[in-house]
């Protein structure tokens, strides 16, 4: 059996605007109906959990612009008060929002955290972010963002912040003793006194202990630092690895790292990024992967912008009949692994030929087919990469919802390769339940 996640790329943002199959994206921006309703299919499916993906700038790095992002709908509400909405209308979800760690001091997000995680009747997770555009830093009165690798070294301490808060209060200290008057017991809540290289915070949480204590990390690191920060912390890592080999090694370079910091592996579940095309016949799921194909090839401003956010290089300057300069390799600030694998493909070749290949370090394996096909390609994936699961990364329409939940899940499930209902009440027991 495997996990499944659904990975909402732009947070909680708009899906599809101006496109096909969006429903009323424009009328209905910022409304939160699409991601209910998202969270009651994710349920109905047997999702582990959705995954809210958050940033806190408006890209304006590609052609030193907003005209991009605000033509094509480049937005993001927070998505943490949309948690206890996705909550009330589920019994079982998993829900992770992300939190950016240099932005947020650990005791906000530590007190935050496990209010949420009170208030979803413990299903709450946080995706730890070490975000990369300086704009993100400068919003927070930064002059520019923290070099990469110091980052992840502030987000480990950050963690351990955070978790010495979460364990201020013992899970036992409420004694709720009407008869004696005893509300807590003051011996099993402490201060932290955390005093770090780069934190400090005193402690104790005024906050009572939620119902996972420590509500679930969840991380996306892909550089070696970012790989030790996910292996060290998380309890489930998302990953983009192309083909089922990168796939075999980083799930293998985690669990090794994982043991290395003395876990258990088995206790972090990695899932592997997907983009899976469906349609009623192979035949026509073939052809409708070949549509988005092209249009992705055509998409040219899309491809540079997407580009120019990830490296914080602006893409427009380049041209796109001639090979990138060469200085830029190792240079990035941003997003490292995804832009070296970026330019390393697109050694020897202009630009404009390197930018189909884009699209393949937005999922990890091919998945095209009726729902029968993609099951079993999935299945078959999972078997020789060793995955723990795949996290979905279509855009969120009513459309693809209803094909993953309703077609694909299913087969799935009646092959037994997905759960078929949850036996626990909280996020992180169901992820560890196999
Ligand atoms: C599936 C997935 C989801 C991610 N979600 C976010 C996000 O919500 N916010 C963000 O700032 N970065 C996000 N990232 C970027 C990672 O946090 C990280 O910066 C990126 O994977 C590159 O890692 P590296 O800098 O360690 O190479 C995501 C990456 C992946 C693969």
């Amino acid at each position: 059996m495997f996990h499944l996640g659904w990975f909402l790329g732009y947070g909680f943002g708009a899906y599809g605007w101006n496109e096909q199959w969006s429903g009323n994206v424009g009328r209905d921006v910022a409304n939160p109906q699409l991601f209910i309703d998202a969270a009651t299919s994710l349920e109905r499916a047997g999702f582990d959990y959705m995954m809210l993906e958050d940033s806190s700038v408006l890209p304006d790095v590609f052609g030193s612009s907003f005209e991009y992002s605000l033509r094509t709908a480049i937005i993001r509400q927070d998505p943490m008060p949309l948690v206890p909405l996705l909550a009330a209308a589920t019994k079982h979800l998993g829900i992770i929002a992300t939190a950016a760690t240099p932005f947020y001091p650990p005791f906000l997000a530590a007190r935050l955290m496990n209010t949420l995680d009170h208030l979803s009747h413990g299903r709450v997770g946080m995706n730890l972010v070490t975000a990369s555009p300086h704009a993100a830093a400068q919003n927070y009165g930064y002059e520019q963002h923290f070099e990469h690798d110091l980052r992840y070294e502030m987000a480990d301490e950050w963690v351990q912040a955070v978790k010495a808060l979460w364990s201020s209060w013992d899970a036992d200290a409420l004694v709720l003793d009407e008869a004696t008057g005893v509300f807590a017991d003051h011996e099993k809540v402490r201060h932290v006194d955390f005093e770090g290289q780069f934190y400090r915070t005193r402690g104790p949480l005024n906050t009572v202990p939620s119902p996972q204590h420590h509500p679930v990390l969840c991380q996306a690191g892909g550089s070696p630092k970012g790989r030790d920060l996910g292996a060290k912390n998380a309890d489930t890592l998302i990953a983009s690895a192309p083909g089922v080999a990168a796939m075999k090694e980083y799930r293998d370079d985690i669990r090794r790292r994982a043991a290395g910091f003395g876990r258990n592996p088995d206790d972090l579940k990695v899932l592997f990024l997907v983009q899976p095309v469906l349609g009623d016949t192979d035949r026509e799921a073939e052809e409708k992967n070949e549509r988005m194909l092209a249009a992705t090839k055509d998409s040219i401003d899309a491809q540079l912008a997407n580009l120019s956010y990830t490296s914080g290089f602006d893409f427009a300057k380049f041209d796109l009949d001639e090979p990138l300069p060469q200085e830029l390799k190792g240079k990035s600030n941003g997003h490292q692994s995804v832009i070296e694998a970026f330019l390393a493909k697109a050694d020897g070749k202009t630009l404009r030929e390197a930018l189909p290949a884009q699209r393949d370090t937005t999922g990890s394996v091919r998945l095209v087919g009726s729902p029968e096909t993609v099951a079993a390609q999935m299945d078959e994936a999972v078997q020789e990469a060793g995955g723990d699961g795949f996290l979905i990364g279509l855009p969120v329409t009513r459309k693809n919802l209803t094909e993953v939940c309703d077609g694909l899940a299913p087969v799935l499930r009646r092959r037994g390769l997905i759960r078929d209902g949850y036996e626990h009440d909280t996020f992180r027991e169901n992820l560890l339940a196999f």
